[in-house]
């Protein structure tokens, strides 16, 4: 992998991708090669650049100098790109299984290439056609364990920790998540985008002082507690997948924030998949986040048995206090981003695709309701089997 820093920041169309990955000799003189602007997310463009004759491919990611879900009305630093490609890179040091691979990066021109994933398919795409992607959930809790461990001060010699913090300083992408999942959906702002059906419900949670309580603490939590390089935006959009193999894309929102954030995002997603399901559909939904906690706490203490530089690592009960505190942690985050997808800016398609309406509205409802219950008692919520009752109680009241 290699890094340039002379170019000067433009756009890329079709055929200058097709042209750049030549000129980087990623592809042999004469291979024959399409290129497709594939790029369905909320902020970047993505090439996918293909060998006609051996079927092999690669893709460009390059960032705007705007958030393309809106327009040029509101810029974005294109210093997301260096972001996103050290993220993969630091991330690729402990479980490279779970990252693609990292070809080349422009910071300039704000460009990461990288392996092609198109033999996977986007999580959330999966689990809304039904499928059951068994070792996604054994995956998820490795890469979260792993990467979360060995970038916190449990592992790291604090002052490389603090050069690290210094390189993922990230304030352009952390105030989009500070006010669109921690803020402006608990207020009457006009980044919100909700049916008129949800009038009501959303008038409800503006107006209840324990929940705004409760995540204004945790949006606290998210500003200040720098404990682990995180992914920072860890929805299922963000994973691909299929029956054996799962890769994690996207982390320009990286920063050094709370572990429970990026476990909890995971946590709120597999929700809000489930919550677009039929009741008898619903329980691998509730084995994914079970799976998840149990194969982070699981790989995540393994890690600090043998690899803690922290001096109290060994100190009875610290571990066990850690881990819990992630996992309380972990259930507010959920809840905020379950009512941020639903309510906010930035929705997802396993509540926006629900038919009839009428069927849409209610389990957005509902999801509504289960967001701020676990957000308010996140304290009550221990392990995943409690989190699987408060949810259901609150789907049957
Ligand atoms: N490495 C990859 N291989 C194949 N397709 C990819 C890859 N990275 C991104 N894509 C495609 O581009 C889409 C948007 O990518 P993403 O990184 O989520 O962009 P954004 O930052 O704009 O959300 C993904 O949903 C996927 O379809
Ligand atoms: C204006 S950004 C909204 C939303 O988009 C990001 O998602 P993605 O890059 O995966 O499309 C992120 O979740 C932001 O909160």
């Amino acid at each position: 992998m290699s890094t340039v820093k002379s170019s000067i920041y433009k756009p890329l169309t079709e055929s200058e991708a097709i042209a750049l990955a030549k000129r980087l000799q990623l592809f042999t003189e004469n291979s024959n090669l399409t290129c497709k602007e594939i790029g369905d997310g909320n902020l970047n463009l993505v090439f996918k650049i293909t060998d006609t004759d051996n079927g092999n491919g690669i893709i460009i990611k390059q960032a705007l100098p705007y958030a393309k879900v809106v327009g040029e009305s509101w810029p974005l630093t294109l210093d997301r790109a260096r972001i996103e490609a050290h993220a993969l890179l630091k991330q690729s040091e402990f479980v490279p299984q779970f990252v693609p691979k990292v070809y080349y990066t422009d910071e300039q021109l704000a460009i990461t290439i990288m392996e092609d994933l198109s033999h996977l398919q986007i999580a959330r795409a999966a689990l809304i056609e039904g499928k059951e992607l068994p070792l996604l959930s054994t995956h998820i809790g490795e890469f979260l364990a792993k990467t979360l461990f060995y970038t916190s001060d449990y592992a790291v010699n604090q002052h490389f920790k603090k050069s690290l913090v210094k390189q993922f300083i990230n304030p352009d992408l952390c105030k989009i998540t500070e006010d669109l999942v921690f803020t402006d959906p608990f207020f009457n702002h006009d980044t919100n985008n909700f049916e008129q059906e949800l009038g009501q419900d959303v008038e409800r949670i503006w107006q209840d002082q324990e929940l705004k309580l409760a995540v204004a603490k945790l949006k606290q939590k998210f500003l200040t507690k720098a404990e682990a390089l995180l992914h920072g935006d860890l929805h299922t959009g963000s994973i691909f997948a299929d029956e054996n193999e799962t890769k994690v894309i996207d982390p320009e929102f990286a920063y050094f924030g709370p572990i429970g954030f990026d476990v909890g995002q995971v946590f709120g997603n597999f929700l809000l998949n489930a919550f677009s399901r039929n009741a008898e559909n619903q329980e691998v939904l509730f084995t994914h986040i079970e799976t998840t906690w149990n194969v982070f706490v699981k790989e995540f203490s393994k890690a600090w048995k043998n690899d803690a530089a922290e001096i109290f690592a060994k100190t009875e009960g610290y571990l066990e206090d850690v881990l819990s505190e992630i996992f309380e942690e972990a259930v507010g985050f959920a809840g905020c981003e379950i009512i941020r997808r639903t309510i906010g800016l930035a929705h997802v398609a396993d509540l926006d695709t629900l038919q009839p309406f009428d069927k849409k509205i209610s389990t957005k409802q509902l999801a509504l309701s289960v967001g701020s219950e676990l957000i308010k008692n996140q304290k009550a919520i221990k392990n995943p089997c409690q989190f699987k009752e408060y949810v259901k109680q609150t789907v049957s009241n």
